[in-house]
């Protein structure tokens, strides 16, 4: 089956917004979900009517595959693998997010997972925003998609603890019972997030031990969006964010600033947020709240 989930529309024909598009990865109930939620109530966008809101999340689980009967069958015996990238609509998924960047109000499904199933009934509308956080098992998996991200975060939660959390939520919210859960977990969970979800962890920018119990690592980001958000809206685009995250923020070599064009051609309020956020994420890392990649994976503007 077909279906357009979008509509073509932009901004407005004058500002077309592209966003600055942060991947958050992690394992199964590491709490990337809650991490959104966290940064999106800092920011005052969680109860905001969401036509308006700068910093929108979506999820990745709306681009699993549409299963085919057999398939089914074999998903409501647990006998399907939800955590292989096989189980992607890569190609959706790449050009959703390249319709997004490009400024597009996008439709896509929300995800039923008691019918194991697309819910086309119940589209979500993503309308253009300044930030559009998107956050799934596998978000880093696909080189393609990888490389669309301007930031990458890796919700890093010990394994024991993201058990003891998706068995009640798979019970309570997503109809399961406790044999199931279990068997699917030892059948497929554990050993798919060993092969392709935990070697995407060398891609991250921004490694956030545990999770959203995290609230320094989730204060860095927000401030890190706030200064972004502030900045795009003196300078009009994101030309200056991409400057900052560019910066090899040097936290391993004595954390000298490198990027001396950024800093010549940025405004003063783009350099004090640099010297804020690298000195932050000196002393973040020494306290062990976050760990940082040189920003090697990220694009060039
Ligand atoms: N820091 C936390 N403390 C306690 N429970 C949490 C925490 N983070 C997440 N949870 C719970 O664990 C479950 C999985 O969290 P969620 O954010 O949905 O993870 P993910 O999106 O990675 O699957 C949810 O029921 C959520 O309420
Ligand atoms: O029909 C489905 C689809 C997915 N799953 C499981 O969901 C998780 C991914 O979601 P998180 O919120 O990141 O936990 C994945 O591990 C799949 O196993 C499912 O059980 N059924």
């Amino acid at each position: 089956m077909e279906h357009n989930l979008h509509n073509g529309d932009t901004a407005g024909k004058d500002e077309v917004k592209s966003p600055f598009l942060i991947g958050v990865a992690g394992g199964t109930a590491s709490g990337k979900s809650t991490v959104c939620k966290k940064i999106m109530e800092q920011l005052g966008q969680a109860e905001m009517d969401h036509t308006q809101r700068q910093v929108v999340a979506i999820s990745q689980d709306s681009f699993y595959r549409e299963l085919t009967a057999a398939e089914k069958l074999k998903a409501q015996k647990g006998l399907f693998n939800f955590d292989h990238p096989d189980a992607f609509n890569e190609e959706l998924m790449f050009d959703t997010l390249q319709l997004i960047l490009k400024g597009h109000k996008v439709k896509i499904p929300s995800y039923d997972y008691r019918t194991n199933s697309l819910d086309f009934e119940n589209m979500l509308v993503i309308y253009p925003a300044d930030v559009v956080l998107f956050e799934g098992i596998l978000v880093f998996y696909f080189p393609k998609i990888r490389d669309l991200f301007h930031m990458k975060l890796f919700v890093d939660t010990d394994s024991d603890t993201r058990l003891a959390r998706r068995v009640p939520r798979d019970i309570n919210e997503r109809g399961r019972d406790l044999d199931a859960v279990l068997t699917q977990y030892m059948t497929f969970v554990k050993p798919a997030f060993e092969e392709f979800c935990s070697p995407t962890k060398k891609f991250a920018d921004v490694i956030i031990p545990r999770g959203a119990d995290n609230t320094v690592a989730i204060d860095l980001i927000v401030q890190h969006i706030r200064d972004f958000l502030n900045n795009r809206s003196c300078h009009g685009s994101t030309g200056n964010m991409a400057l900052y995250m560019n910066l090899d923020l040097g936290v391993a070599d004595g954390g000298a600033l490198a990027g001396g064009d950024a800093v010549a051609s940025g405004s003063s309020n783009t350099y004090n947020a640099i010297r804020r956020f690298s000195t932050l994420c000196k002393e973040l890392t020494m306290k062990g709240n976050v760990f940082f990649e040189t920003n090697k994976n990220l694009p060039h503007h």
